[in-house]
């Protein structure tokens, strides 16, 4: 797949420079400075949700009849949903996990043979978002973009095939499923095949290019003053996280707070990216989400971004522009986006806005939280 090397060039044309602090969580009684935040902001939390008021993100059976109203209205309020019934088998997903578990829990020499380089893209090595934060996240991760072979022979001399095998497959089915979640997504928003040009039914050139990240979150001794991943909104068209038994992924819901999204079993997140925001006109906010840890449990989780292919130029859907409707973002590739993104980060999308909202959206990356219009 062509777009593939595109994506692992654009990523190394903006590197993010972090500082690497490869240590042995597991060894760890307390945190050490260098990884102790403030106290998360509880604020931001919702005290003692009462279990049947509290909201949840929406959970939807891509079999039910309804599911394309249910998508667009997740979209719309939320930014994120979960997805049963999408047709990944449980045992490739558990294949995939078991994988992630084996990868993680090698010895720390051994994973650093599989480093990401400094200028690279793939491989071994700790969130490219940590270089925006004082304090060093409370995880590892492990990225791929293309084929993970030669990390892989670096990890595992013997058995690498075995694992090749399960990634490639289940980026192959990843890669199925966020083309339909895609056209169910735009459609919900009326737009078909034809009103998106880089959508051509036949070029192989034209799909999409996607990226995996694995993570992996170690107990921790004072989770409260830890962070597993900091919030942040996806440089993608849309995300698609596997995320295992334990819980940690939050989201922040305007008025309400960062809100669980529960594990459920067979379950798949859903989450809107920032190139949707923009092809969508705002209509479907980025969703802003970090990751928490545990005091007991090491948790694990596995995220497809997907994206379109990376040199197309992404802007709102003439479909959705009118007198009453601006544009309010300038046209822009994938390329071009992480650039920005590595530049102002959760800023990214503001820095690109043309003309204020003016239906009173909010830019649901950005920080400050102002209300326009
Ligand atoms: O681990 C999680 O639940 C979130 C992961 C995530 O947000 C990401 O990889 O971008
Ligand atoms: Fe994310």
């Amino acid at each position: 797949m062509p777009s593939r090397s595109l994506l692992a060039d654009a990523f190394r044309a903006y590197p993010v420079h972090v500082q690497q602090k490869n240590i042995e969580f597991t060894s760890l009684q307390e945190i050490p400075d260098s990884h102790k935040w403030a106290q998360l902001d509880d604020e931001l939390q919702h005290p003692l949700m009462d279990p049947f008021i509290a909201e949840s993100v929406p959970v939807i059976d891509l079999r039910e009849p309804h599911a394309l109203q249910k998508i667009g209205h997740a979209c719309k309020t939320w930014g994120v949903f979960q997805v049963t019934n999408h047709g990944i088998p449980t045992s490739l997903l558990e294949s995939v996990e078991s994988a992630s578990r084996s990868l993680f829990s090698l010895p720390i020499q051994q994973k650093l043979k599989a480093a990401r380089s400094p200028d690279g893209v793939s491989g071994y090595g700790v969130a490219r978002i940590s270089s925006f934060f004082s304090k060093h996240l409370w995880s590892e991760g492990f990225t791929i973009v293309g084929s993970p072979l030669e990390h892989f022979r670096q990890l595992w001399s013997h058995d690498h095939t075995k694992f090749c095998h399960i990634i490639e497959e289940y980026k192959k089915e990843m890669q199925k499923l966020a083309r339909r979640l895609t056209w169910l997504m735009l459609g919900s928003l009326g737009i078909t095949k034809k009103d998106l040009k880089w959508s051509g039914p036949t070029g192989e050139s034209k799909k999409g290019s996607a990226a995996l990240q694995l993570n992996y979150y170690p107990a921790c001794p004072d989770p409260d003053h830890a962070m597993g991943l900091a919030a942040h909104t996806d440089s993608t068209l849309l995300t698609i996280l596997h995320q295992s038994n334990t819980s940690g992924l939050q989201v922040l819901k305007e008025g309400i707070g960062w809100v669980t999204v529960p594990p459920i079993p067979g379950g798949l997140v859903v989450n809107v990216g920032d190139l949707l925001h923009i092809l969508s006109n705002g209509l479907y906010p980025s969703v802003l989400h970090r990751a928490v840890v545990n005091r007991t449990k090491h948790r694990l989780s596995i995220a497809f971004l997907y994206g379109p292919p990376s040199s197309v130029q992404i802007s709102p859907l003439q479909k959705l522009v009118g007198p009453h409707h601006p544009p309010l973002y300038r046209p822009i590739t994938w390329n071009e986006y992480l650039g920005t993104k590595a530049k102002y980060f959760n800023k990214a999308l503001s820095s690109m806005r043309i003309c204020a909202p003016l239906n009173g959206l909010v830019d649901a990356s950005d920080h400050n939280r102002v209300k326009v219009g």
